[in-house]
């Protein structure tokens, strides 16, 4: 993670988009399934303006996005290989094939400033570094809490954090972290996205390992 970077169901998708009140297969009981972000209340009227803006705002060369929840092209899986570093825990992967460059999902959590940094979580990524925004997604999130980093499971990761901007409705958009299939290798050759039934894999960053690393010979 890259730390520092039930009601009756309904069929219109809001501005989360929330299809229906259903939670996505192997979601854990103890977790809060999220369809929106959840912000923390010390938020500053600032932090939130830098989040949730006009339309006529959007970032040139942005595009505005719909979503609906649970996302169908992704599944949580029980990661059984007993040679997958987090077996025994759980990864997100495709259930249909996901095209190079395509956005898969937003990651969701609690959205906070730096004053409320949980040093522990493993879930915390890095949502505006200017305004030292982040989202966590520990105590409530969405499936893409799940994905794993591509470390000791694969050669390169095939997926990737960008910023991304969800249509809220009423003429509003908010910023969010988007996962998107990477478009090309570090070598610069274009990926051939992600096949139906693969792990999505991203790099959390050498600074999540190295902070795990230092935690442990602590
Ligand atoms: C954001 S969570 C990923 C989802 C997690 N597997 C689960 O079931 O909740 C991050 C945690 O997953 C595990 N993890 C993810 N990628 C890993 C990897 N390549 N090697 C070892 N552990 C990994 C570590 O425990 C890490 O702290």
């Amino acid at each position: 993670m890259q730390t520092n970077r039930k009601s009756a169901p309904s069929t219109t998708p809001r501005a989360g988009g929330a299809a229906s009140q259903h939670v996505p297969k192997n979601w854990p009981t103890h977790v809060p399934y999220l369809r929106l972000p959840s912000y923390s209340k010390a938020l500053t009227g600032e932090a939130k303006s830098v989040l949730v803006l006009a339309k006529a705002d959007l970032p040139s060369g942005e595009e505005v996005r719909q979503v609906v929840a649970p996302y169908s092209n992704v599944k949580i899986t029980p990661i059984r290989d007993e040679r997958h570093p987090a077996h025994g825990q759980y990864g997100l992967f495709a259930s249909q094939s996901l095209q190079p460059g395509a956005f898969i999902l937003p990651y969701l959590g609690y959205v906070h400033d730096h004053t409320e940094t949980d040093d522990k979580s493993d879930y915390d990524l890095s949502l505006d570094r200017d305004h030292g925004l982040s989202v966590d997604a520990s105590r409530g999130g969405n499936e893409a809490r799940f994905i794993n980093d591509y470390r000791g499971v694969s050669s390169a990761p095939n997926a990737e954090f960008k910023d991304t901007y969800i249509d809220l409705g009423n003429g509003k958009i908010e910023k969010r972290v988007g996962i998107f299939v990477l478009r090309a290798g570090k070598s610069g050759k274009v990926s051939k996205g992600i096949p139906k039934g693969q792990e999505i894999l991203v790099s959390y960053g050498k600074g999540f390992w190295n902070e795990r690393t230092a935690t442990q010979e602590i």
